[in-house]
């Protein structure tokens, strides 16, 4: 089984505009509300791409009925941990114009470490040897910097590959517990590295993790992808597609990591199968997730450099 972990989950309400006039009333052409936070992002692609996952973490108890509704539509397992509040709802706007993408995303309820302890609970009351376990996103208001590193730990006690997708002070105290694979985009590696954005720069500088065994994946939006395992180096050029909105685009990667790495898939497939995944999720509206018939239709136009 493959399971995410959503600390912080979210109502994405994307608003697609022409051009956003900073300091007017501006008109919406069209709008949507789609379930996202990272981990439940991942779930929803690892469902389509028609493998079991359960999705736990967080959820506010004013607005969770909606969030279980559209799981359940989708077919996705879940078992949150209910909190006072409602889960936050981020604005992701889309300007139609110059195909610029804004994120505002909100600070969300907040967890007591009675919660965290309900939800470690669960975590290691579930998990078996063989599962993968995804944690991702951003940490909730009441939660320690060192929360990802406290769960990996726990896990790791299970023999559970635990794939983590996190920034700042989150991200390199849960890289201490070694996780099997960290997957930030440019920006999120920038807080824990100094590098450029050229690809030997990035190379040496998740040197470090590579050699304690950690799989280093480095998103870089339009500029295409890196992967860094102790035997390869992969770097893949990004598909031109029609990009409709890029919310969710490294989530639908990690989904297709957390296939790869469960399914013991070649680290080269899994690479190419989350190209594709990233790929067809860019030509989706919103935090929708792509099906596995369009992600399966970019596989073949995926092309591996090895550097
Ligand atoms: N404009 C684009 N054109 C084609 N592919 C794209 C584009 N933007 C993103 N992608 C694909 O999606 C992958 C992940 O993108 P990105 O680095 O923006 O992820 P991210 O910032 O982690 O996203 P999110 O946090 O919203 O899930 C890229 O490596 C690329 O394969
Ligand atoms: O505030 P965080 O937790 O860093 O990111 C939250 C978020 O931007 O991530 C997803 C896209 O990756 C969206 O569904 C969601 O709104």
């Amino acid at each position: 089984m493959i399971y995410t972990v959503t600390l912080n989950p979210a109502i994405d309400k994307t608003i697609v505009l022409d051009k956003l006039l900073l300091g007017n009333v501006n008109r919406s052409i069209s709008s949507r509300d789609d379930i996202g936070g990272k981990g439940i992002n991942v779930a929803k692609v690892i469902k389509n791409l028609g493998y079991n996952v359960c999705a736990l973490g967080f959820i506010g108890k004013e607005n969770s009925d909606y969030i279980y509704r559209k799981l359940n539509k989708y077919g996705v397992c879940h078992d949150f941990i209910e909190v006072d509040g409602e889960t936050r709802t981020n604005i992701k706007i889309v300007e139609r114009e110059e195909g610029i993408f804004t994120d505002i995303n909100q600070c969300g309820f907040s967890v007591d470490s009675l919660d965290l302890e309900k939800l470690i609970r669960k975590l290691k009351n579930r998990v078996n040897r063989e599962d993968v376990v995804v944690l991702s996103g951003s940490l909730p208001k009441g939660i320690e910097s060192n929360v990802y590193k406290v769960i990996i730990e726990q896990l790791k006690q299970k023999d559970v590959k635990v794939i983590l997708d996190a920034e700042g002070q989150a991200l390199r105290y849960g890289i201490e517990a070694n996780p099997y694979l960290i997957k930030p985009n440019i920006n999120e590696l920038k807080t824990i590295v100094n590098c450029s954005e050229d690809i030997e720069d990035i190379k040496q500088s998740v040197e470090e993790f590579v050699n304690k065994g950690i799989v280093v994946a480095v998103s870089m939006g339009e500029n295409g992808a890196l992967l860094f395992s102790k035997e390869q180096s992969l770097y893949s050029k990004p598909l031109k597609v029609d990009v409709k909105s890029t919310v969710g685009a490294g989530d639908s990667m990690v989904a297709a990591f957390a296939i790869g790495v469960h399914e013991n898939m070649p680290l080269e497939d899994t690479f190419r199968l989350a190209i594709a995944s990233s790929t067809a999720k860019v030509t989706m509206e919103g935090s929708q997730a792509p099906n596995r018939k369009e992600i399966l239709k970019y596989i073949e136009l995926v092309e591996i450099q090895r550097r």
